[in-house]
């Protein structure tokens, strides 16, 4: 809980013990935990398929039938996991808005634009206020926004598009935003400006990105994946300028960043989703592995999940 001025509040979000095994057997995120406050950014990343967007979807209550989730995700104290679809549609909009990766795929082409920002309103009943689409779009930095706001979206650029659609998913300012790879669609040049906007737009920001050098740039803290689990977290300029983890500096090693040299590949493959391995994940790719490491799940101390890492 949160004090501000004598008012206790929940945090915004606070995710324990969450654990996603798809029907398959697939089994996605094990056993995770984080907590974000009110204006923060944290940033999810890791390798494709290590559970980030599998996490974003738990966030919603968006995982597929069949889905077994455990543990708890409470957004302002309510919680996600089991809830109706009826308390479900409740939240979303107004405790927890979702930005999606492509805003082309997300607007239907023979819409316009305008109608995508009021359906902010329409899921809920409600209609737009004299004006506010139009200052809403002004707000996210949409010029000549009246008359931009009456065309099709592919009259549209992907950047100013994804910022329409940030517009709508924030019309009720959500406590909470879910943001899955929101510029990996765009051009390096537009992403940072979007990612800017998006950030002035939410309160708290969820942000699942593959792009660790704007992640530096956007994100207050980050948490780092690998299959399923946090394997570090921390401020940002700590997990990204001193990486503790053998797997996060592998992971910055093997992206490309300004200043950082050619990229190195990450050695080996992630074990599969159904392996319950009795030890660390990443020991059969780790250089630093010794035998406690293939034996022992190391847990997630003074924010790093590592035997091998030195505690000071
Ligand atoms: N509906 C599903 N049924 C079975 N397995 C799934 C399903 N959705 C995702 N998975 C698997 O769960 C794992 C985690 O997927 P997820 O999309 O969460 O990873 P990610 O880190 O977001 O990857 P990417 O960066 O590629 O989007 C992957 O191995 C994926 O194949």
């Amino acid at each position: 809980m949160n004090e501000t001025n004598g008012v206790v509040t929940a945090p915004v979000l606070s995710v324990d013990g969450l654990d996603v095994t798809y029907a398959n057997g697939a089994r996605a995120v094990r056993e995770l935990s984080l907590a974000l406050g009110d204006g923060e950014c944290l940033a999810l990343v890791g390798e494709s398929g290590c559970g980030k967007t599998t996490v974003a979807r738990a966030l919603l209550g968006l995982l597929p039938r069949r889905t077994r989730v455990a543990g708890s995700v409470r957004i302002r104290g309510t919680e996600v996991v089991g809830a109706s679809s009826r308390r479900l549609r409740r939240l979303r909009g107004t405790d927890v808005a979702y930005v999606a990766q492509d805003p082309y795929a997300a607007c239907d082409p023979l819409r316009t634009v305008a109608h995508h920002v009021e359906e902010g309103w329409r899921a809920k009943g409600q209609r737009p206020p004299d004006g506010q689409v139009t200052a809403r779009l002004a707000e996210l930095g949409i010029e000549d926004a009246q008359h931009r706001a009456r065309l099709r979206p592919h009259q549209w650029s992907g950047g100013m598009l994804q910022r329409a659609t940030i517009a709508g998913a924030t019309v009720h300012g959500p406590a909470l935003t879910v943001a899955d790879e929101a510029t990996s669609a765009l051009d390096a040049d537009l992403s940072d400006g979007v990612l800017a906007a998006l950030r002035a737009a939410s309160n708290a920001l969820l942000l699942v990105s593959h792009d660790l050098a704007l992640v530096a740039k956007h994100a207050d803290r980050v948490a780092v994946m690998y299959h399923g689990r946090v394997v570090e977290t921390g401020r940002t300029g700590d997990v990204i300028g001193s990486p503790r983890h053998p797997y996060t500096r592998a992971l910055l090693l093997a992206a490309p960043r300004p200043g950082a040299g050619l990229p190195r590949e990450l050695p080996g493959t992630p074990p599969s989703l159904a392996d319950q391995l009795p030890g660390c994940s990443f020991a059969p790719r780790c250089a630093h592995s010794g035998d406690q490491c293939r034996e022992l799940l190391p847990l997630l101390t003074d924010g790093v999940a590592c035997h091998a890492v030195e505690r000071s």
